[in-house]
């Protein structure tokens, strides 16, 4: 039976269409997908405007979460609910847009005890990353009690979990964020003071300024990023995962050898299972499921290409589930 799909062909934005079974992949395991998300590198891909999609013609969608409908794989059954996100998908195999998907078997992850399926993917790639970067800076030694830890993006996907995380842990968060209309949802996540964009995003005077964090989450990159290094206190961690403000990153070495700034860079693409696996226990334990709902919003498969308009344009907010077979 046919299914739809959000395919880019590798020009220009990526189109609504229909697939048969026989478009499907190689893979041992296939997936009837019930849901995926919005995350930045879906917009890029959606809009054709990054380099994501590398083998078009692709179905986009960078993480799914559904049922396993058949199985050549002794580690799945007919009927496990699972999730997929990153190793590829909308770059070298096809993606989660779609509502039946076939996938390699080593890619699942079982659907976390805890979670609906609807909830993996209101956590989805973004919440994932914000809880590796989490990961990285408790490896680094952060504890609660530290001092302040910046958040920068943070009304965005990424950065409204890891806000939501760092505060249910007990960090002392603050928000960087270019909209103060989104004060109040922050707040209710658990930031507890806030930076403008403006304030991180300037062009270095001096290579180090007055310490003030503790430990760091940035989803930017480039100046704002910069500026967070300039800022981290001695021997603090600073994860980063993104790169909404550019790819480049306009600093010194001079807070790495004078401070001993760690900067830690983190994946969820390639990220290896076991890590995965720690990371979505760990949002299972620690994501208040209520603060998830408030991030989330449902949205159906046909939204997506205007979706990723919005995304990339800074106009949405928190999370965005794709309710695929809406
Ligand atoms: C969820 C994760 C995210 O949101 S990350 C943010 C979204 N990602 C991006 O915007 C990246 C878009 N990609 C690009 O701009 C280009 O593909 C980049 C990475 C600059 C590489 O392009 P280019 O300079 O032409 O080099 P190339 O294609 O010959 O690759 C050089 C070596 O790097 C590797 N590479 C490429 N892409 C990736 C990737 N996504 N992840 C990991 N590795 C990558 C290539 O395989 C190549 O290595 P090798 O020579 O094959 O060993
Ligand atoms: N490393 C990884 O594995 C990984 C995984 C997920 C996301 N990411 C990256 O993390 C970033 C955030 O992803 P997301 O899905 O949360 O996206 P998002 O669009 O929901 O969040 C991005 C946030 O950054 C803000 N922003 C945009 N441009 C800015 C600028 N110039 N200066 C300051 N803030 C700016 C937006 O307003 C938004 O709040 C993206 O760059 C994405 O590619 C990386």
């Amino acid at each position: 039976m046919p299914v739809r799909a959000v395919v880019s062909t590798g020009q220009g934005p990526a189109q609504l269409t229909e697939l048969d079974d026989e478009d499907l992949p190689d893979g041992d395991v296939t997936v009837d997908v019930a849901y995926s998300s919005l995350n930045y590198k879906d917009g890029l891909a959606v809009t054709g405007r990054g380099r994501i999609v590398r083998r078009p013609p692709l179905v986009c969608g960078i993480d799914l979460a559904g049922t396993v409908a058949e199985s050549a794989s002794p580690d799945w059954s007919p009927g496990d609910e699972v999730v997929v996100t990153g190793w590829g998908l909308s770059e070298t195999h096809p993606g989660g847009y779609t509502e039946r998907q076939r996938l390699r078997s080593a890619w699942l992850v079982a659907r976390p005890p805890g979670l609906t399926l609807a909830q993996t993917m209101a956590v989805g790639t973004a919440g994932l990353t914000a809880m590796l970067c989490v990961l990285a800076l408790e490896d680094a030694g952060l504890s609660a009690g530290d001092g302040e830890v910046v958040v920068t993006g943070a009304g965005g996907g990424v950065g409204s979990v890891a806000v939501a995380l760092l505060a249910h842990l007990g960090h002392r968060v603050v928000a960087a964020t270019g909209r103060p209309a989104l004060h109040e949802y922050l707040r209710g996540l658990g930031a507890a003071d806030f930076v403008t964009r403006e304030e991180l995003a300037r062009a270095a005077e001096r290579p180090l300024e007055s310490a003030r964090w503790a430990g760091a989450i940035d989803t930017v990159g480039s100046t704002t990023l910069a500026s967070v290094l300039r800022q981290a206190a001695y021997g603090a961690p600073v994860a980063a995962c993104g790169l909404a403000g550019g790819d480049d990153l306009p600093i010194t070495v001079l807070p790495f050898i004078l401070r001993g700034v760690r900067l830690l860079g983190v994946d969820s693409v390639q990220c290896p299972t076991p890590r995965r696996e720690q990371a979505w226990a760990r949002l299972a334990a620690d994501l208040d499921p209520d603060l998830l709902d408030r991030m989330t919003t449902v949205e159906p498969l046909t939204a997506v290409p205007r979706l990723a308009e919005d995304i990339l344009a800074g106009r949405t907010q928190g999370r965005v589930v794709v309710d695929v077979r809406a």
